[in-house]
Parts: C-alpha cells; structure tokens; sequence
C-alpha cells in the first residue's frame, strides 16, 4: 500500500488546487503560445524506438499547462509514489492485490530477454516458448503446409472471443491491414447475437476455415456457446471429429476447460494468469494478428511496446511521456471536472482504436474504492470515446467547438500514408484538417472576426468561437507494427499512472460481474415455463412480454 489513502489527502493535490485557483483557471493557450516561442519545444517529446528507428512526437503544448503545473503534477506523481508502484509492477509483484495477480503483459513483449520473474520464477523463457509454438504455427498456415480436413490449405480465420479476446486483435488487424496476407479472410465473432456467427458462417468454408477459440478462462458464456455453435456447423460439415484437430485452436490459460471443449492441448497456446484481458493481444491472444500480418511484423509490434516501457522504466516523471499523459488526465478530471477523454486518430486503419481504447481506459480505471477499502473523494476514470478523423469533425465536433463541455482530446496522424493515392492529395488534406482542428479548438474565433467577415448583428455570437480547449497532438511516423505496439503501450501506462494517482486497482474488473450473474438467472426463467415475478414490476414485466412475443410461454 502506497501510504496514502485519498489522493486529496496529497500535499502536491492541494497545491494543484491552489495553482488552479490561480493559473489553471485563467490559463488562455494562444496566450501562453504569443508569450514563449518555445512553448512547443519546451512540451513536446520524441518517442524514439530503438529497434527499428521510428520516431512519434507527442505535443502536449495546447494543454493547460505551464512549468509549474507540470513540476506540481510531477510532485503529485511522487508523493502518490508512482514510480514505486510502476517498479513494482515491473518486478512482477502482485500489485493486483483483489486477485491476487502480478500484472506482468510487459513480459509478453520483452523482446530483449531481460530477466522478469513472478513468484521469483523466471517467466522468459515460457514467453518465449509460446512465441516459438505461434511463430510455427503461424508459419505453417501462412505456407499453406497446415491443411484442412480435406486437404486445403487454410484461407478464412474466425476469432472467437469477447472482451480483451477480441478487441485487441480486431483493432490491431485493422489497424496493420496493409501488412495483412493477400486472400487472407478474418471474422471476429464476439457477441452472443447469433447474428455474428450466422454472417461469419455464411461467409466461411469449413473445408478452409480455422476457427480460434479466445478466452482467458474458457468459461465466458458467450465465447463459450460461440465455440460450440461453430463446433457444431463444422462437424455437421465434416463429419469426423477427428477433423476438429486441424480446424480448432485455443488461446487460453485454462487446459482442463480447453481439453474438456474438444481441443487437443498441442493446439493450445497459452498464457499466465497475470496477463489481464484487457492488456492480452500481446499473448497468445494475439495469434490471429500474428497469422495475419506474419511472425515478423507481430515481433516488431511486441518490440515496439516494449521500446514504451524502457521509456517508461527509464525517463524522469518531467520527460516520461505516458507519466504526462496520465498526469494531464488527473489535471482535466479532478481539477477541471472534464468528464471525457476523446481520441481521434486520423488513420482510417485505426478506425478501432478508440472501441480498443475503451476497454483498457474504463475497465481499468472505472472503480471508485481506493486500495485501502474507501470510497474516493473524487472523480476517477474518464469516459473514453472516439471516432476516426476526418469523420467526427462532420459528426460530434460541432459540441467540442461551441458546446459547454470540455473535453481533452488526443489527435493521432502519421506522416506517411499506406496510401499515397492521387499523388498523395488525400494525405495533405487529411494532415491539413488534423492540424486545423487542434488550432481551431485553441483560437477560436472571436466576435470582431466575425464581424469583419460581414455576418449580420444576430449570428455574431452563434458563428463565434470561444476556443481554448485543450489538445494533445501526436504525430507518427507511418503506422508500422512497431509504431501501433508503441502507442498502445502509451496509453497503457497513461492508464496505469492514472490509476496509481487515483489510488484504485486498475487490474481487475468485478464490476462486469454481477449483470452476468443475473443474466444467468434470468436465463433459466425464460427457458422455465410460466410467468415470472420475482423481480421488480419492470423486469418482469419485460420478461414476460419479452417471453410471450418470442414464443416462449
Ligand atoms: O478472455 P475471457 O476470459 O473470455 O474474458 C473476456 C472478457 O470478459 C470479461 O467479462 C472481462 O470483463 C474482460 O476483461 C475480458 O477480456
């Protein structure tokens, strides 16, 4: 326990409070920009990969921040002993303390083999065998020398999994989809609408079709019932239950379960349990990313987040990229009473990213008790949303610009584009419209300004533009697999530094548990006969409308 109870309690958050008070709210960015040239250059730091030389810049300068603020947030950080936590994180302690887990995804990409130990155990080397077991395996499907139970090679996955199980790796093959296999089909079947397996069964050939059956604990109702369903199609096919060795494989931690569904445990990749769902697509989880863009380009994704966390690991709290990130999230929630957190990346390919983001923002941070058993005296996890740029700016922007709201928010653009298409016009447009919006919601747009551009008396104040609100710019190089294994690292550690201020455990996740409890019961009473009245007027009158226009009683 870190010897604090209530982050308020902090001497840096009353400081933070005061200098709010003072600064924070009077703050005015083109301000700050008019009175110190070096503004961008004093707030915005190079990410430098070391394994393959890529380069991210993360411009926090169009925030509300000055040296002060920051050196006050770094305070904060310390006092709340961030970088004991992180270390102890890194030293593969059971900072999970409600589970009792380690919370250890970094030891999936340790790509260096620097030692890393749970329970004074070296994990190295059994992350290394199972990357063995995927890169084989990924290399003998990819080759077409895996056959199917007819003896064509394999050309459609289906990625069975929810949650962590799916999220992950939907995003990250959307997002690397330019080093995808050509003919290479992907489903990702996920919800328990019957509706997603019926399309991906419909557009699947069982003869060619390998089917991976994600799921930490292999009891997850929907994951579960989905595997079956497609078990079932697939036998109806083949007949042989032998067949199902050469069509099913597992990702998971749970052998008895994995056995007990029919799959050989030879076709099972597995992991630890202190690897979080939600921080999975790195383990075996990842395997359809790595049979889709290929063993090499998943290495380098892993090599890039784990060039994060040497940054992490290694950077003073002033430089550390996701420490500032994490820190600024504190500063808008706590000390401005933002509510949300957007992320716009404007690359089509990672249309995902911010449903990716979601998970690993509010599952993690969405707690109110603190590690010491109380309830927070202040606000914790954001609402994370997003939509790819330049979509949202013909959507929901209009609120960001004149609504009441404030609401942080993260650009994302890469220089170079997969698609350079029209002698790279739509790029330019693209990178035009991602630096207009950051300066736009800065500026703004004053009264005089409208006025001189002739608009009538009465829509001067509808055309106006408050501005100042707060951005973060953050500019790749391309969107390689090493840069998107880096920026989910990023925000990674932005969520862990956020947590580890707020004092929660951002590693587990109890809060999904009791709908799924009660759905479990209500599945009984629709599958009971008669009516139901246990629950309250609405349930069961719901229910047993519900019962009496589906058929069912
Ligand atoms: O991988 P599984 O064990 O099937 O879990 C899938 C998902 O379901 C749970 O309800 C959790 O909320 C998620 O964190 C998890 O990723």
């Amino acid at each position: 326990m870190p010897g604090f109870s209530q982050a308020t309690d902090l001497a840096a958050w009353k400081a933070l409070t005061e200098h709010h008070d003072k600064l924070g709210r009077a703050i005015v960015l083109k301000e700050e920009f008019a009175k110190d040239p070096e503004r961008f250059n004093k707030f915005s730091h190079a990410f430098k990969n070391s394994a393959d030389g890529n380069e991210i810049v993360f411009d926090f300068s169009k925030n509300f921040i000055t040296e002060e603020t920051l050196s006050l947030l770094v305070k904060l950080a310390k006092e709340a002993k961030v970088e004991e936590l992180r270390d102890d994180m890194f030293k593969g302690e059971k900072i999970n303390f409600t589970e009792q887990r380690a919370v250890y995804h970094m030891a999936l990409r340790n790509t260096s083999n620097k030692p890393m130990q749970v329970d004074g155990k070296s994990v190295v080397e059994e992350v290394n065998s199972v990357l063995d077991h995927m890169k084989e395996f990924t290399e003998q499907v990819r080759s077409g020398e895996w056959k199917g139970y007819t003896g064509k090679p394999i050309d459609t996955i289906v990625n069975i999994g929810i949650g962590g199980s799916d999220l992950g790796p939907v995003m990250v093959t959307e997002a690397l989809k330019p080093y995808g296999k050509e003919g290479m089909k992907l489903h990702f079947v996920s919800n328990i609408d019957g509706t997603h397996m019926a399309e991906a069964l419909k557009a699947s050939n069982p003869e060619t079709t390998l089917f991976l059956v994600a799921s930490k604990t292999f009891t997850t109702a929907e994951t579960v019932t989905n595997a079956n369903t497609a078990k079932s199609w697939f036998l109806e096919h083949a007949k042989e239950k032998s067949a199902i060795a050469k069509h099913f494989v597992a990702l998971s931690t749970n052998t008895k379960e994995v056995e007990a569904f029919g799959i050989d445990a030879k076709n099972m990749f597995g992991f630890s349990d202190w690897v979080g769902g939600r921080y999975s697509v790195w383990s075996a989880i990842g395997l359809s990313v790595a049979l889709y863009i290929g063993y090499d380009n998943f290495h380098e994704f892993l090599a890039g987040a784990h060039a994060m966390d040497e940054h992490f690991t290694s950077t003073p709290l002033e430089k550390n990229i996701p420490a500032i990130g994490g820190l600024l999230s504190v500063w808008y929630s706590d000390f401005f009473g933002a509510q949300t957190h957007l992320v716009a990346p404007y690359d089509q390919y990672m249309h995902r990213f911010p449903a990716y983001l979601q998970q690993l923002s509010m599952e993690s941070n969405g707690k109110a008790i603190t590690r010491s058993g109380d309830y927070v005296k202040y606000t914790t996890g954001p609402i994370l949303f997003g939509e790819p740029g330049t979509n949202s700016q013909h959507s929901f922007f209009q609120l960001l610009h004149q609504g009441t709201k404030l609401i942080p928010t993260d650009f994302i653009l890469a220089a170079e584009s997969h698609n350079p298409i029209d002698n790279n016009k739509h790029q330019r447009m693209l990178a035009s419209n991602f630096f207009a919006q950051s300066e736009a919601l800065m500026v703004g747009k004053t009264p005089e300004a409208v006025k001189a551009e002739g608009a009538p008396d009465e829509l001067i104040p509808h055309k106006t533009f408050l501005g100042n609100r707060p951005t973060t710019s953050i500019l790749a190089q391309k969107i390689t697999p090493g840069a998107l294994g880096s920026l989910i690292a990023y925000y990674e550690h932005l969520t862990f530094v956020e947590g580890a201020i707020w004092n929660i455990n951002s590693y587990d996740q109890w809060g999904v548990e009791l709908g799924k409890q009660l759905a479990k019961s209500i599945l009984g009473e629709l599958e009971g006969e008669g009516k139901v009245d246990k629950h309250d007027s609405s349930t069961n009158g719901l229910i047993n409308l519900f019962k009496s226009k589906a058929g069912m009683s």
